[in-house]
């Protein structure tokens, strides 16, 4: 007898602590990608009804870029595994890790790239820079000419994505190792930046967690709206015969021809 197992019920479920019901807030009012109590309405409808298109089907990629030993594996690695290392080791290239989350109900997933910042790996580090949603450009708070050097990064990452389609995170990382009148003083000019970048800032420890969870629970949040946004616009602008809906015994992906989206006239 043949067993046939899809590869979503090959799937762990989603772990209990990367559930969102709720939008997380913003850690700045002053340098916010939005600054809402809560998900869009249209959003948290759509989710309620199942009208989320192919977003529970996708995986974003998020890329991760700043300069050498700003602490972006450690900030992945506190985040995916709650772990961290005090050892130095450079990536080379690039590492990724996935994420799967559900958000108002729906599952979700990030891919998260973990990208060199040595001179000497950034060459192929870039190639990988393509097909970013969300561009998280980490500093050290720390260390003045880290922050200095965002803007490069911004245009190395944007030379491979849409500009006007990316959301971007200014991440200023260590906050641990600094006291609170140095680190007042950078985020003054860090806000600044992330303001005029149109980049939403936070500032994090890895070694102790601050803000960690916090941090990516945001990013993960604010992809999931813009997609669902998305997905309604495209579903808004159709034409009759378009509508995509889900055959409940086959699982594939199909066109019917309703007018409307068989989830909003049940
Ligand atoms: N105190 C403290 N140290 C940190 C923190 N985050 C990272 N570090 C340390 O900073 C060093 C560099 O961290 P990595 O995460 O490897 O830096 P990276 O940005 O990935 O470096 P590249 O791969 O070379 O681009 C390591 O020794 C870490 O232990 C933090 O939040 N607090």
């Amino acid at each position: 007898m043949s067993v046939r197992v899809s590869a979503m019920s090959v799937l762990p479920p989603v772990r209990r602590d990367r559930i969102i019901a709720q939008l997380p807030q913003y850690f700045k009012k002053e340098a916010a990608l939005h600054t809402k109590d809560d998900f869009n309405n249209k959003v948290r409808t759509a989710c309620q009804e199942q009208r989320t298109g192919t977003v529970g089907f996708k995986i974003s990629k998020v890329i991760v870029v700043g300069d050498l030993a700003v602490g972006k594996t450690c900030l992945i690695n506190r985040f995916c595994k709650d772990a961290f290392d005090k050892n130095y080791k450079a990536t080379i290239g690039v590492d990724f890790e996935m994420e799967r989350f559900e958000v108002l109900g729906v599952p979700f997933s990030l891919q998260l790239w973990d990208t060199a910042g040595q001179e000497r790996f950034k060459c192929i580090a870039s190639t990988y820079y393509r097909g970013a949603q969300v561009v998280i450009i980490a500093f050290d708070v720390n260390d003045v000419a880290s922050l200095g050097h965002v803007r490069q990064w911004l245009e190395d990452a944007l030379k491979e994505n849409d500009p006007t389609a990316v959301q971007l995170f200014l991440v200023g990382t260590k906050k641990d190792l600094s006291s609170p009148a140095q680190y007042s003083r950078i985020e003054q000019d860090a806000l600044k930046l992330a303001q005029e970048m149109r980049a939403e800032y936070w500032a994090v420890s890895s070694l102790t967690g601050e803000n960690v969870k916090e941090f990516f629970f945001r990013v993960a949040s604010l992809a999931f709206e813009t997609n669902v946004l998305a997905e309604l616009e495209k579903s808004g602008s159709r034409q009759i015969g378009d509508v995509v809906r889900i055959n409940s015994t086959s699982n594939k992906l199909y066109a019917t021809s309703k007018k409307k989206h068989p989830n909003c006239c049940q």
